[in-house]
């Protein structure tokens, strides 16, 4: 059951020039009533909850303070910006979040001007927001730049490079750390440890304090000057701050949820010709919610759930999700093989790497938000013997593309990729669609490119890749659960560039890579009604190909189609570069490749968005059907055959 909150400040806001009508002293229960209708709304429609909960005031004090959207608001991954949208103008549509047709669940520029720059991957916000200053300074035109970056997002390397770049800006630009001591699990590695040591050796700054430094107008870093003070002695013990070492004047650690403490020291910040400015806001995710301040992911990402209770939705018991296939299949493999080890950069339960974890700790590596890292760290412990499985989204690989090519495919490095969330993942929509991971790693010399049918699949391409030891494996599946199909009790090696024929038939072959294989054989049952009997072949590799069954099935029928869940330059390309370099093609052979289409897709239910992408059964033997009453000069002739 989910009550609408009774929220009358809320009413009178639609965006953040009618929340500066109000007076400070109501800000709190303005607050109280955004958190309302956030947890509200998200009880309707699921997703990201925990890191909205826990920036509740940061967002209510940033926007009174700064005059958004002149000066340019960057959430750091965008995924905690529901309270920010509903006092954006976006209130009326808050409960459409995530789904097909309705708003992005993250930060998006063609949303909103106070959306200034998209999000969704992590760690970019410090760079953008100092894109937007320093343009503002060349341009002279007024305006700050506002980052706001998690904790966990700050351990991606990305954030020191623009950390480093930043004393340009002077007082132009301001980040603020939202350290709620969680990544997506607790975070992990020398940062996090550092953080916490920064936040319990001093005592939150007391709103004197802040005032007196700023009143000073400290022409030195904040600590040089603090340390003066006993406070400072006492706390700092490490010296200044690594941020301050960085070129920042620090700010903190403050209480981010005081609202009494946020809006004087963001004033300051604002009013200040010092810069940048780092403000360490401490924060708890999952914050005013006690379901989620209680639960040990802090609601990270939610089914819908009840409001009262905090109860999730449960989905109906399905066949187990491939992530957990990965994980247990490898954990099993581990236990004989001591040389594997799996690395996760920050996603142990999106991976399944959490179950390998459970039986080999001491092989389980969390390298935090950094796959770039990940990647190479793999590459060395493969030359020195071991076989790492560096498990990584589709989409957050590329962020790691260099260190494939670099440091793991030249160097043919046997590192396996085990490339989860392949294909099209629904809610989270175009940032997060795992479209491109075929083409980038095909394209690769040396690089082995499978890609799982189903789940017993993912069960023998585990140990395929486990037992292959010549050079990088790449091997991906979808998000979610699979078939159902029964898993092998005993997993079988494959041979590496080899497929199987699934079904035999005369006049149409389809030739599939992945989960479309489902698709694929619905589509020939259709096919086969209209008397058009049809080969159905799992091709498992994109790279190599298998060229000898490729040949033989162009040669024996009349219409092929390829499909795959992947963007133009995969499978399809691969197998047209092979039919034109042997001349198949000017045999007057039929084929059609089926692919992602060539844009970027916003956020839907999965079946949807491949009905959009034109890759279901229908439009497959749509695409036959098409072929055939096509002529050799390609030309559409009617009263074809079917
Ligand atoms: C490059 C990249 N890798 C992984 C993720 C997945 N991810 C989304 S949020 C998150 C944790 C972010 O932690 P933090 O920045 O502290 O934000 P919080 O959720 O604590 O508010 C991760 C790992 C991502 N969005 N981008
Ligand atoms: C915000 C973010 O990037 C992650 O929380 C991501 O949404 C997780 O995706 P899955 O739900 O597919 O694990
Ligand atoms: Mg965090």
């Amino acid at each position: 059951m989910t009550d609408v909150p009774h929220t009358p400040l809320l009413d009178t806001v639609d965006v953040p020039a009618d929340l500066r009508k109000l007076k400070p002293e109501q800000l709190r229960s303005f607050a109280d009533e955004l958190r309302a209708e956030m947890i509200s709304a998200v009880g309707t429609t699921g997703g990201h909850l925990g890191s909205g909960l826990g920036v509740v005031e940061l967002t209510v004090a940033i926007h009174y303070v700064f005059d958004t959207p002149r000066d340019k608001l960057v959430w750091d991954v965008g995924h905690q910006c529901y309270p920010h949208k509903i006092i954006t103008g976006r209130r009326d549509r808050i409960r459409t979040l995530r789904q097909g047709g309705g708003l992005s669940g993250f930060t998006k520029r063609s949303e909103s001007e106070y959306d200034p720059f998209g999000a969704a991957h992590s760690s970019t916000s410090i760079s953008a927001a100092l894109g937007f200053a320093i343009a503002s300074k060349l341009k002279d035109e007024p305006g700050r730049a506002i980052a706001v970056i998690g904790d966990g997002s700050m351990s991606a390397g990305m954030a020191y490079e623009a950390m480093n770049n930043a004393q340009q800006a002077g007082n132009r630009l301001i980040v603020i750390l939202n350290d709620n001591d969680m990544s997506i699990a607790p975070p992990v590695g020398g940062l996090s440890a550092y953080l916490a040591r920064l936040v319990s050796s001093r005592p939150f700054l007391e709103l004197r304090e802040i005032a007196r430094r700023f009143a000073r107008k400290l022409p030195e870093p904040l600590h040089k000057a603090a340390r003066r003070t006993d406070e400072f002695a006492r706390g700092m013990a490490m010296g200044g701050t690594l941020f301050e070492e960085l070129g920042f004047y620090y700010v903190g650690p403050i209480d981010g949820h005081n609202l009494d403490h946020l809006i004087p020291v963001l004033e300051n910040v604002r009013d200040s010709e010092h810069g940048p400015v780092l403000i360490h806001a401490v924060t708890k995710k999952g914050k005013g919610y006690a379901p989620a301040e209680a639960a040990a992911d802090k609601y990270h990402g939610v089914q819908k759930f009840d409001v009262i209770t905090g109860e999730q939705a449960k989905s109906p018991p399905g066949p187990p999700a491939y992530q957990n296939v990965f994980g247990e299949t490898l954990a099993k493999l581990a236990q004989t093989d001591k040389r594997i080890v799996a690395i996760t950069a920050a996603m142990p339960s999106g991976t399944g790497v959490d179950k390998f974890a459970k039986l080999h700790p001491e092989r389980t590596f969390d390298v935090g938000i950094a796959e770039q890292h990940a990647v190479t760290f793999a590459a060395g412990l493969a030359a020195q013997g071991m076989r790492p499985f560096a498990a990584i989204y589709s989409t957050f690989l590329q962020r790691a593309y260099d260190q494939v090519v670099h440091d793991v495919a030249i160097q043919n490095l046997p590192v396996r990729f085990a490339i989860d969330r392949a294909g099209l993942v629904g809610a989270d929509g175009a940032t997060h669609a795992g479209s491109f991971d075929i083409t980038y790693l095909a394209t690769l010399p040396n690089m082995v490119v499978m890609a799982a049918a189903d789940e017993a699949e993912l069960v023998h391409m585990t140990y395929t890749a486990a037992e292959y030891d010549d050079g990088p494996i790449a091997f991906r599946y979808p998000r979610g659960g699979g078939t159902g199909v029964s898993l092998p009790e005993v997993p079988q090696k494959l041979e590496i560039g080899k497929g199987r024929v699934v079904r035999h038939g005369k006049a149409v072959a389809i030739l599939s890579l992945g989960t479309r294989l489902a698709e694929a054989l619905k589509a020939a049952d259709t096919l086969e009604a209209r008397g058009l009997s049809t080969s159905v072949i799992d091709l498992r590799y994109a790279k190599p190909l298998d060229e000898e069954l490729i040949r033989k099935t162009l040669a024996s029928h009349e219409i092929c189609v390829t499909i795959e869940e992947g963007s133009i330059g995969g499978l399809g390309a691969h197998v047209l570069t092979l039919a034109s370099d042997e001349g198949l093609i000017d045999a007057g052979l039929k084929l059609r490749t089926m692919r992602l289409p060539d844009i970027f897709q916003d956020q839907d239910k999965p079946e949807a968005q491949y009905e959009a992408a034109g890759l279901n059964a229908p439009q497959i033997v749509d695409t036959v059907l098409k072929a055939l009453r096509h002529n050799s000069a390609g030309v559409e002739e009617a009263g074809a055959r079917a």
